[in-house]
């Protein structure tokens, strides 16, 4: 059952040694490197990350012209992440050039990471896209009409809230892979998501994998609160 990417928000390399003292040894985790992170504590993190047997998703969100993106790619495939992304809105080229410099800088004899591409973001409400994107359709058909891009660039899925996970697999396909932020319990504070979702409602729209930050890394124990995800999240697939 896939467990919970774990968004380590943290300013250093400390505060992530600190925080990852709290699970027992033995547990294997799959973390998430933001720009936080990664900007403070650079590919060591990843590397060290990855030593310690955890699986990664490094989430820079790659956005720029494709060959800036594609030789960046290049650097990065050599880290040995799992996951890594982009953001969709860069368009199909600069997609198809992030794949190519993945499948480039891998070594031989490795898999490349999965590439995924940020839709719009869960930090996005209908309302700010049509007024500061101006873009002219509901925020559901922008989301689809990117994971269609993001198919046809040839990339594994897409970044979305859960509750966009059922339409864009019908729109795309049910293997094409929607990883999901924006995840709270229904005592949690939202923060600065708008497009939330519980993890069991997450499981019922067919998520493939949560991503939580806040309510893990700023419980009070955040051990408990991961655990009590994967439950909830695994709760509701055994229902299915
Ligand atoms: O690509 C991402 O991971 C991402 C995309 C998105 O649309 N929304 C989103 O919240 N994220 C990331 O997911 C994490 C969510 O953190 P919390 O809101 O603290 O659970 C953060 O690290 C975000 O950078």
């Amino acid at each position: 059952m896939s467990r919970p990417i774990i968004a380590l928000d943290f300013p250093d390399q400390a505060a992530v040694k600190t925080f990852l003292a709290q699970f027992p040894q033995e547990m294997r985790l799959y973390a998430k490197v933001g720009m936080e992170l990664f900007y403070s504590a650079g590919p060591d993190i990843v590397r060290f990350l990855v030593a310690a047997g955890h699986d990664v998703f490094l989430d820079l969100k790659l956005h720029d012209i494709p060959h800036t993106v594609e030789q960046s790619m290049r650097v990065l495939a050599g880290l040995g992440v799992r996951l890594t992304n982009v953001h969709a809105a860069g368009g199909v080229a600069m997609m198809q050039a992030a794949q190519a410099g993945l499948i480039a800088g891998t070594p031989a004899g490795k898999l490349p990471p999965q590439l995924i591409a940020v839709t719009q973001l869960t930090s996005t409400s209908e309302q700010q896209m049509q007024q500061e994107q101006l873009v002219n359709t509901s925020l559901i058909n922008s989301v689809t009409h990117l994971a269609q891009l993001t198919q046809q660039a040839g990339l594994a899925g897409v970044v979305c809230s859960a509750l966009e996970a059922q339409q864009i697999k019908q729109a795309t396909s049910p293997d094409f892979l929607c990883i999901t932020p924006g995840i709270r319990l229904a005592t949690n504070r939202t923060d600065d998501q708008q497009r939330v979702v519980t993890p069991t409602a997450a499981a019922t729209y067919g998520s493939d994998r949560l991503v939580v930050g806040r309510p893990i890394t700023q419980a009070a124990d955040p051990v408990s609160a991961y655990r009590q995800i994967k439950q909830l999240w695994e709760a509701a697939h055994d229902q299915q």
